[in-house]
């Protein structure tokens, strides 16, 4: 197994923060409350996920989390949002406003250039199981991860990628069951209901993920985002459109065409492209 040289990259107080060799390691650290998060928290994720976003030298974003539990040995990836923060019109902060800021985190995965892997040591539960939907793939451990969907029991329920997203990827009588009825679901299961890419040994999980990392950082970067935004364009309308599109806007750029573009309208002249229509 490879050796990881994780560097801090900044003290938060929910979540971990840590680089090594083109990943991002992102994960909870609330493990007595079982992962949930709360306004900080959430805040917390925008800031990480948006500096892994901008680091050039990133490829790739683990989502994982601490553990386990100080008070009982359990460990969890995240079981949601923090019901004791839960007010009358989302989530309460510091400052008493009332958010629900974990749909921007999720966008956030879901829009980012770059691969997001869940790595799900323990349970995953709520919005926490919605998050591990919007990564792009899931590890999860062969001992101790539990897949629970709990929103119908809290009415604090994810009717965007957490369900709809989530018919997709496991059917729609699967996703119907897992929401209704709220069971319990080993890794092995989920693998086998496709929301799981590999079960794996929890001493090896980490590992792992850094392994698969790593091979996905020895692919064409500009491949690798043009093919996770053309998987997300046709379940994301407009916005997946927009974002698929932005892209090829960014690849048009760099033509000769685009640059005579430019300079003929600063040097106020009109352009002169040269007419090469390819077949
Ligand atoms: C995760 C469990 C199944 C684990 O069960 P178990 O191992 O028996 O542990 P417990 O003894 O229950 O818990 C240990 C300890 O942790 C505390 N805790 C656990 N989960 C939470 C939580 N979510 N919030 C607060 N605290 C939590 C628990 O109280 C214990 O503390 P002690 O002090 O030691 O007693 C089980 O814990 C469980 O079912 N947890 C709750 C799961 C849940 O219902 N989560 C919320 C689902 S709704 C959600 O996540 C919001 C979705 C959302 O954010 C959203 C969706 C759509 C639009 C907008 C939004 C939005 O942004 O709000």
């Amino acid at each position: 197994m490879t050796e990881i040289k994780w560097e801090t990259v900044r003290e938060f107080e929910d979540i971990t923060y840590k680089k090594s060799n083109g990943v991002a390691r992102i994960a909870f650290n609330r493990p007595n409350v079982r992962n949930a998060f709360r306004p900080k928290t959430t805040s917390e994720l925008l800031v990480a996920f948006h500096d892994a976003q901008e680091d050039t030298s990133i490829g790739v974003v683990l989502l994982s989390a601490e553990g386990p539990s100080s008070k009982d040995g359990v460990y969890s990836f995240c079981s949601g949002g923090d019901q004791k923060a839960r007010g009358h019109q989302g989530y309460v902060g510091e400052d008493n406003y009332h958010r629900l800021n974990i749909l921007d985190v999720q966008r956030l995965i879901r829009f980012m250039p770059k691969v997001v892997i869940a790595v799900v040591p323990g349970w995953a539960v709520g919005g926490g199981h919605s998050l591990h939907v919007v990564c792009d793939m899931t590890l999860a451990s062969k001992e101790h991860a539990i897949f629970k969907q709990t929103d119908a029991d809290v009415t604090s329920f994810d009717g965007g990628y957490g369900s709809a997203y989530l018919a997709k990827m496991v059917g729609q009588k699967k996703a119907r069951e897992i929401f209704f009825l709220g069971r319990n679901y080993s890794a092995q299961e989920a693998f086998e209901m496709g929301m799981v890419n590999a079960v794996v040994p929890h001493n090896e999980l980490e590992a792992t993920a850094y392994e698969w990392a790593q091979e996905v950082l020895g692919k064409s970067p500009t491949s690798i985002k043009m093919l996770k935004f053309a998987m997300n364009l046709t379940d994301d309308g407009m916005v997946g459109q927009q974002v698929f599109a932005g892209e090829a806007t960014r690849l048009a750029y760099m033509t000769d065409e685009a640059k005579e573009g430019r300079d003929a309208f600063l040097e106020k002249r009109k352009p002169n492209f040269e007419k090469k229509y390819l077949p």
